[in-house]
Order: structure tokens, then sequence, then C-alpha cells
């Protein structure tokens, strides 16, 4: 039922909750949501904020929510507005675009695990938005919780007061009735104008199979009302109100939404793709708000082929694509052809996790089979003739002649680990090309190491090989910093002198001989013998760097049917048939896709 909302600013307050993954961002929102009656804990499911199929069975936000919980004290009731965030440092950007719809962000640090790189990624992120902190730890029902030390790693890590500390136990719900005072405390009420222009933040969105795209905002000033023709300004469309309210935690209309709240829009939008999340939205008519600042349109930092392992499924698979990209447009993807697997797509992701993610949505909500081509990153290339390109694919790489500067993504990755592990984990980054930028005891025989590596040498394995040379205990957090020229080269596989443009990498030049010896090797023991000698090459330009030799067939291989009887002749044959419909012809050479998969799934 509909209702006016007419809160006064004073009593509302918008926060969220940050922290590393696992430390307890939505068992915590359970509890808020429990202590203030917004649910009952009868009819709850666990962590009912992370709705995505995914997100409930690996355990992780991956979107954010929004929630409005009503809090009685001293006969005031207060609007708090809770909006939980992925922890992952692939959704950054929607972290940052929580961050800035709130006043206040609660900082939830595991009473056990510590400060963590995601905790301190995070925290630095909220000070960035000028967010007050209410520092929490969390987890002191454990056996092993150690308060006063985690405190003391908050406070020398990140500046904050020991005693400001709430210590609070998410699963037992001990200390979340004080947290709730202090959130009420410490946060301070949002400002802005009820009755400017209309101006408000898109800090969300999902889709509705019923009611399309629904759009979360936050109104830093003026009204939205039901029925208000508005328009998202950096897309230039305008839509009418068609429905507005609050999540409590389902869907509440009401009739308006003013400065200070948070909310959600519905405007019969179809595609999601048409919602940009840090657009502004406000009047449709003349002199609209300014747009406000921190808008981005997210970046894709890592790229792979993903190709049905069975050539009839293209169809299924790009209906699929297109059906995941109204769910989630922050990845980006076009059609493309390979001389090894057929017909595909090469997609654009936010990072590893996310291309993990949709890779696990694609199967899971379409049942394809699917090959991945191993990633890879944007790089910039500028040309003799001074033109500048971002390069998405290795193959689309100019020759060296015609390369003046070549640029690849360099992230700052902050690892945080224990002292024993610090040199096994300087050593990681040495060889990854890193750069050592700070070492930061954080107390607790913890140190943080901050390294600038670049990104190809990030994204593959450098969080699994953290993990298994610190034993588990160590935890990697990057963001982009930019781009840097290096010596790189696109290093090129041949057959019979033919370029199979699929197996092409960009790798550094002073690792291009052990890479293109290592693909020949692996290529060349994946290829069946011809009745000729295939020869198997690595080149940069034309400049041969290794070289394999198919020895070609000896014999014919129906030679032992002669005289033998003709169904055992015809059988082979027609086993030799079946094989050929998976090969791929590369000149007069013929490749099975088992081989190509050998080379293209391999990191190295
Ligand atoms: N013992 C104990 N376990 C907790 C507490 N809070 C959360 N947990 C457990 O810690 C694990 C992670 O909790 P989540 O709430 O999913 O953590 P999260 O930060 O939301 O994780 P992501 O969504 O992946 O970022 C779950 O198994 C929870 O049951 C607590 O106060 N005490």
């Amino acid at each position: 039922m509909a209702s006016k909302s007419s809160r006064s600013q004073e009593h509302i307050r918008n926060f969220c909750i940050i922290a590393h993954i696992d430390h307890g961002k939505s068992t915590l929102a359970d509890r808020l949501l429990e202590s203030t009656g917004t649910v009952d804990n009868r009819g709850k499911k666990t962590q009912m904020l992370d709705d995505l199929a995914l997100e409930q069975q690996r355990g992780i936000t991956i979107k954010a929510r929004a929630v409005a919980m009503r809090y009685k004290r001293d006969g005031v009731e207060y609007e708090l507005n809770l909006i939980d965030t992925p922890g992952h440092v692939d959704f950054q950007y929607e972290v940052s675009r929580s961050l800035a719809c709130c006043e206040g962000a609660l900082l939830l640090v595991d009473a056990f695990q510590g400060v963590e790189a995601q905790t301190v990624a995070n925290a630095f992120a909220a000070m960035e938005h000028d967010l007050t902190i209410v520092p929490v730890i969390n987890k002191i029902d454990l056996t092993h919780a150690r308060p006063d030390e985690v405190a003391e790693e908050m406070m020398n890590s990140l500046g904050t007061d020991p005693d400001e500390c709430k210590r609070v136990s998410a699963k037992t719900g001990e200390g979340v009735a004080t947290l709730l005072d202090a959130i009420v405390d410490s946060v301070p009420a949002p400002t802005g104008d009820p009755d400017a222009v209309l101006q408000a933040m898109v800090f969300d969105s999902n889709y509705d199979d019923f009611r399309g795209a629904i759009t979360y905002i936050r109104v830093m000033q003026g009204t939205v009302r039901k029925g208000q023709k508005i328009k998202f300004l950096r897309a230039g469309s305008t839509h009418d109100v068609v429905e507005l309210g609050q999540f409590a935690p389902s869907r509440v209309p009401c009739d308006e939404l003013v400065a200070g709240q948070v909310g959600y829009l519905i405007c019969n939008i179809k595609s999601l793709g048409d919602v940009h999340i840090g657009d502004t939205i406000s009047i449709a008519g003349n002199d609209p708000a300014p747009a406000l600042p921190g808008y981005d349109r997210p970046k894709r930092m890592v790229y792979c082929g993903l190709f049905p392992s069975d050539g009839q499924d293209f169809s299924e698979l790009r209906d699929a694509l297109e059906r995941l990209a109204v769910n989630d447009p922050s990845f980006e993807f076009e059609p493309e052809t390979s001389d090894a697997l057929g017909f595909g797509f090469r997609c654009g992701f936010l990072g590893l996790l996310h291309m993990e993610i949709v890779q696990q949505r694609l199967e899971q909500e379409s049942d394809i089979d699917l090959v991945q081509t191993a990633p890879n990153v944007t790089y910039e290339i500028t040309d003799k003739r001074g033109e500048t390109k971002n390069i998405h694919k290795p193959q689309d790489v100019p020759d060296p002649g015609d390369i003046e500067k070549f640029c690849q993504p360099i992230v700052r990755c902050n690892v945080i680990v224990p002292e024993e592990y610090i040199g096994p984990v300087m050593k990681l980054c040495q060889e990854r090309r890193g750069i050592q930028k700070g070492h930061e005891v954080l107390g607790a025989s913890r140190a943080m190491l901050t390294y600038d590596i670049p990104l190809a040498e990030v994204i593959y394995d450098l969080h699994d090989r953290i993990k298994s040379c610190t034993r588990g205990y160590g935890t990697l957090d990057y963001e982009m910093v930019g781009y840097e020229e290096a010596d790189l080269c696109r290093l090129d596989i041949l057959v019979n002198g033919n370029r199979v443009d699929a197996l092409s990498v960009v790798c550094h030049r002073a690792d291009a001989d052990r890479r293109g010896r290592a693909v020949a090797k692996k290529l060349k023991s994946e290829i069946e013998r011809h009745m000729f000698e295939v020869a198997v090459q690595a080149a940069i330009g034309s400049r041969v760097i290794a070289r394999e030799t198919v020895p070609a067939m000896r014999k014919n291989v129906t030679a032992k049917c002669y005289g033998g009887d003709i169904t055992r002749k015809r059988k082979l044959l027609q086993k030799q048939k079946e094989g050929k419909k998976r090969m791929k012809a590369v000149g007069n050479v013929e490749i099975s896709q088992k081989a190509f998969m050998a080379v293209l799934t391999d990191g190295e």
C-alpha cells in the first residue's frame, strides 16, 4: 500500500557496510534487519540481501542492495538506509557508487582474521568519499577472537580509535543494539534542499522480468514523485516514473522520495543497458540540475574468448549472453571468429572474478559447455603515425616495425601477509615484474606489501600463487593506476608458414624465447602426422625464434587393411572422416580443436 514518505532529513541515516570478503557484512545486515523488526527471524532466509542465485551458492555478495529500516528510539523513528556492497576488487566501481550515496560506513573487521587487503582498500575508499567511519570488530564469539589486537591493527593501519571500536557478533546478535545507537549518534544526517531542482544519483540497478529495469537512487536534492517525467542526464533518455519506493527488504511503493532518501524507481525501462550506474537523474524539462561527479563508464580490465565447445551452440551462446547482459551491463561481448575454435565471442569483464562469475552463470543458466581462451588485458599502442589505439586482441597488435610506443595497464597491489611469508611474496612479486612501493608493519606480526605490477602478470594466477605461498593467509587487493610503456611484443605461431591468429599472444620480449619454445613444443606434440613434414614456428614479426617439426607419416594407415575384410577398412576410414570434422585446416595442415585447446587454455 503506497504511503507518503514525509521523513524529515534529521531522522535519516544513510550508511553502508564495507569489509574484506567473508568478514560478515551480509550476516550483520541480517541482524540489523532483525533488530529493527524490518524482518522477523521466522521467515527470513539467511543473507537475505544476497539474492542472486550465484551469490547464495558462492556465499559472496555480487550486487549492491539497499534496504530501508525503521528504528525507534526515545519516541523518535529513524529511517536507516543500509547499502550492502560487494567486497571484491572486481566490483570496486559499484562499491564507490554505493559510498557516494552514504554519509557513513560500518568498517567491519573479523575479530580473528584482523585487517586484510580489502579492509584497507575499502577504508581508504570510504575516507576518499569523506564518510564517517564506524569501526566494528565482528565475530567476537569465536574461540580465538582477539578484539584488542585487531583494534590495535586497525589503529596502526587505518588510524581508527580503539576505544571507538564497536564489538559485535553478527552470528549471535551481541552488540548489535549498541551498534544501532552508534549509527544514529555518529553518522551525520543527509543534507539537501527538498524544494530544489531534482538531482538524484543512480548507484545500482537490476532487472525484474515483469517490471523491467529497477533503478536504485539516492536523492541528493529536490523531490521525485510518482508520475513525474525525469531525465537520465548521461544517457540523455527521458522516462515517466511509473512506481517509486523503498526496499524493506522487498519493494514498498510510496508517493515521493525527498532529498536525503534512498529508494528505487521503475520507469518501464526494458534493458539495463539504458541505466548507467553513476548517472544523474533530474527533471526532463529545461534547466535540469547539473550532473553529479564521479560518473565513470565501467572499465573492462580483462578480456577472453568464449566459444561453444560444440559448433552447433553458437546461437544459443549469443542468446544466453544477451539475456545475461540485460542483468549485468558491466560486461561487454562482441562476435569473434577464431580459425581454431570457430564462431564465438570476445568478452570484456571488470576483473577475473567477474569473468568467472559470468562464465558460471552462463553455464548454469543456459547449460552450454563453454571453451574459454586464456584471459588477456587491453594494451595502449601508439603507431609510427602518432595514432594511439586500445588493443583488446593480441592478433590486432601491429607488426613491430609500426609500433612507436607499447603501453600496458599497471595495477597497485596491496598484499597482507604474516611476517614469515614476506620473503616468498616479495620473490613472487619481483618475478611478476613488480616494483615495490611500500612495506608497512600492521602489528600482530603481519605486514602490508605494496607493489606496482603489470595487470597481465596479475590476472592469471597471482592471487592463487599468493594463497599457496602463504598457506592461505595472504590476501591481495589491487586497483588500476594507469598505463606504462614496456618492451612488449606480439608472439606469433606459424604452421608451415601460415600464422595461426588464435595463438598469438602479447608478452615481454625477454620472455618471448621461453614462451615461443614452450608453445611450439606443446603444439608439435598435439599435431597429428601428415603425409608431409609440418613446421611449427614461433616468431616475432619476421624473426623466427623457435621451431619444431612434426615428421611426415611413414606409411599409409589403411595399408594394413589390404587383403583384410572390406568392413574393417570402411570402419577405419569412417573413423578418420569423423576425426576430420573436429579438425581446423591451417593452410594444408589440419589441427584438432584439442590441440588448440591444449595451447589456448594454458596460462603460460
Ligand atoms: N562465528 C561467527 N561467524 C560469522 C559471524 N558473522 C559472519 N559469520 C560467518 O562468516 C562467513 C561469511 O559471512 P558473510 O556475512 O557472508 O560475509 P560477507 O562479508 O558478506 O562475505 P562476502 O559477501 O563474500 O563479501 C559466513 O559463514 C558467516 O556465517 C559472526 O559474528 N560470528
